[in-house]
């Protein structure tokens, strides 16, 4: 399968007065032709800075500092700023969690599409104009001549959502990033985007990168997933082999806090004990030690190397070594011969 983006050994920092945030410490992953990638996990793990690495929209203080982020022949990461405009927004474009912040008040929603074409596109304002049109009949706003003329407060969250999307496809991206592009929304708008979003990966092909920490999200919408926790990944499969051949404590835990449907409803939630790891002084070892029930010493001393599992599957846990005793091992019966 073709990839359209090889991200590899990406490390970014933010230097802060407190010192060096390191908020993603060698993740690498690529994501193929027309796939919905799921990136996963809690807050703070890294999956926005990751994202905004991959556009080079880091802010002041954030700072690529290693690794490589090919999209076709060209690393991004070297890419000077000139010719970056020129992909960001058009051939890898994003969707954000509140649209109300990307969307400019004083200006109408069409316009507001319409500058993104102007921008990057050579059609007349008339073909602009028809352009806005079929995207707002794309993510389904009803009635797109008189919805052209709205300013983003006349549009409920969802609309708002609807427009950020038509926004992001103007140009026919290759690639769209949506950075929890659901949360805010409640449970019945979520299930609408979610739908457009699955629709319009499908008719148009794209490839989409789909950040979230909701695991219901992903089962739905995603083939592949990446589990990420503390800047670094710990888990990556197919849906499969994520939810059904788990094999990362972090993993377990984020799964544990899922509400099941055909889940007994006394059934509490169990959310996993401790706090993410401070990125300003990153432990030596596993990230996930410290909050580990089946840690061992080896765990807090020694990063855990990459485990092959199948050709699709991989996990960073000292518990899928040869050497790793049986007791409290979960993953006692997956350890390949090889690690
Ligand atoms: N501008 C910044 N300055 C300093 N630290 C930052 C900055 N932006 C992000 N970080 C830190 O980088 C780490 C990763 O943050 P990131 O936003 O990628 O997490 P996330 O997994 O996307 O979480 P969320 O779901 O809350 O967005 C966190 O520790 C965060 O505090």
């Amino acid at each position: 399968m073709e990839n359209v983006l090889e991200i590899d050994d990406l490390h970014t920092s933010f230097f802060t007065r407190h010192g060096e945030v390191q908020a993603v410490r060698g993740v690498s992953f690529s994501l193929a032709k027309g796939e919905i990638l799921g990136v996963v996990g809690e807050s703070g793990s890294g999956k926005s800075v990751t994202a905004m690495s991959v556009m080079q929209l880091l802010g002041r203080g954030g700072k690529i500092t290693g690794g490589s982020v090919r999209f076709g022949d060209t690393d991004l990461v070297t890419l000077p700023e000139e010719q970056l405009r020129d992909v960001r927004g058009a051939r890898i474009s994003m969707v954000f969690q509140d649209p109300m912040s990307s969307l400019n008040p004083l200006i109408t929603v069409g316009k507001q599409v319409q500058e993104m074409l102007d921008t990057h596109t050579q059609l007349s304002k008339a073909e602009a104009k028809a352009r806005v049109l079929e995207l707002f009949a794309l993510v389904r706003i009803p009635e797109p001549e008189r919805r052209y003329d709205s300013y983003p407060h006349e549009f409920s969250g969802g609309m708002r959502q609807r427009v950020m999307i038509a926004m992001a496809l103007a140009c026919d991206p290759e690639v769209l990033i949506a950075d929890e592009p659901t949360t805010a929304l409640d449970v019945t708008i979520q299930d609408q985007i979610l739908r457009i979003l699955r629709r319009l990966q499908a008719e148009l092909g794209m490839s989409v990168v789909f950040i979230t920490h909701d695991l219901g999200v992903v089962a739905e919408l995603c083939s592949r997933v990446i589990v990420m926790y503390g800047g670094t990944i710990v888990e990556e499969g197919t849906l499969d082999e994520i939810f059904t051949h788990t094999a990362h404590p972090y993993t377990l835990g984020l799964l544990k806090s899922v509400p099941r449907i055909d889940g007994d409803r006394g059934h509490r939630l169990e959310s996993i004990p401790g706090s993410p790891p401070d990125l300003l002084d990153p432990p030596k070892g596993c990230p996930f030690a410290a909050r580990c029930e089946f840690a061992r010493n080896i765990c807090s001393e020694t990063p855990p190397p990459e485990v092959r599992l199948s050709e699709t599957h991989t996990s960073r846990c000292h518990l899928l070594a040869q050497a790793a005793p049986s007791e409290n091992n979960p993953f006692a019966e997956m350890r390949p011969a090889h690690a």
